[in-house]
């Protein structure tokens, strides 16, 4: 009938993962990704990837860029030490719905605040809106012309320090090349490419992980 691959990705969560325990809810969504019906996911593969940069940076400070099914909020947030928060940016507000209650049933709803609307609307406003200085970890997975400009602005916007971790998803599949091409060929950046697969697919894709220097 009528509903929408995130609203079967939401009732397949709600029916088959435990509710409170975040893991159950990932793997939930993997599966049901890989054997039902593809969607735009971080992934398993990937998705381990990104849970060890998170592991190593231990972020008080997070942000994500494009919530979707707050799949990757959930495996990130399960992995936050406490008192820490992430921020995700969702402009769908169908898509912000959804993620809402998947981010509720996984039982981190206390560590994700979840903003709707562009980023580059309030990219601009972070600093007074959430008391924040700058951010330890970002990751980068909305529409893929608008990694560059976002990084830009967060650069200009002060909320990037000496240090500050970029993690960049697709950037080979769908690609990013002009964002890439940024973080590689600046000398503010130093960048490093994490070989993958798209998710739930043996097409190439990669990860890459960008320390801004200041
Ligand atoms: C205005 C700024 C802004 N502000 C706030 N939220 C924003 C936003 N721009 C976008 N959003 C939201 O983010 C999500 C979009 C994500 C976009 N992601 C891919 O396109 C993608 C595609 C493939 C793939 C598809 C088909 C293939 F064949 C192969 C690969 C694989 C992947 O992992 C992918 O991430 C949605 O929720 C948007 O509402
Ligand atoms: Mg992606």
């Amino acid at each position: 009938y009528g509903s929408t691959r995130p609203e079967r990705i939401l009732a397949e969560v709600k029916s088959k993962a435990t509710r409170g325990d975040a893991r159950s809810v990932v793997d939930t969504i993997d599966q049901y990704c890989r054997h039902q019906e593809w969607a735009m996911n971080v992934g398993d593969e990937k998705g381990t990837i990104l849970d060890s940069i998170v592991c190593e940076v231990k972020p008080r400070a997070m942000l994500e860029l494009g919530t979707y099914c707050g799949y990757s909020a959930v495996r990130i947030a399960s992995l936050l030490p406490p008192n820490s928060r992430l921020i995700t940016m969702e402009f769908n507000p169908v898509f912000a719905a959804i993620a809402r209650q998947v981010i509720a049933w996984a039982g981190v709803e206390d560590k994700v605040v979840l903003i709707e609307g562009p980023s580059g609307d309030w990219i601009p406003k972070m600093k007074k809106e959430f008391g924040l200085t700058s951010f330890d970890l970002v990751f980068l997975d909305h529409w893929k012309d608008c990694y560059l400009p976002d990084t830009k602005l967060m650069e200009e916007c002060g909320l990037l320090r000496t240090g500050s971790i970029l993690v960049a998803d697709n950037v080979i599949c769908p690609g990013a090349p002009d964002y890439l091409e940024y973080v590689r060929g600046s000398p503010r950046y130093e960048s490093k490419y994490f070989r993958s697969h798209l998710e739930y697919t043996r097409v190439e894709d990669g990860i890459e992980k960008s320390v801004f220097l200041g």
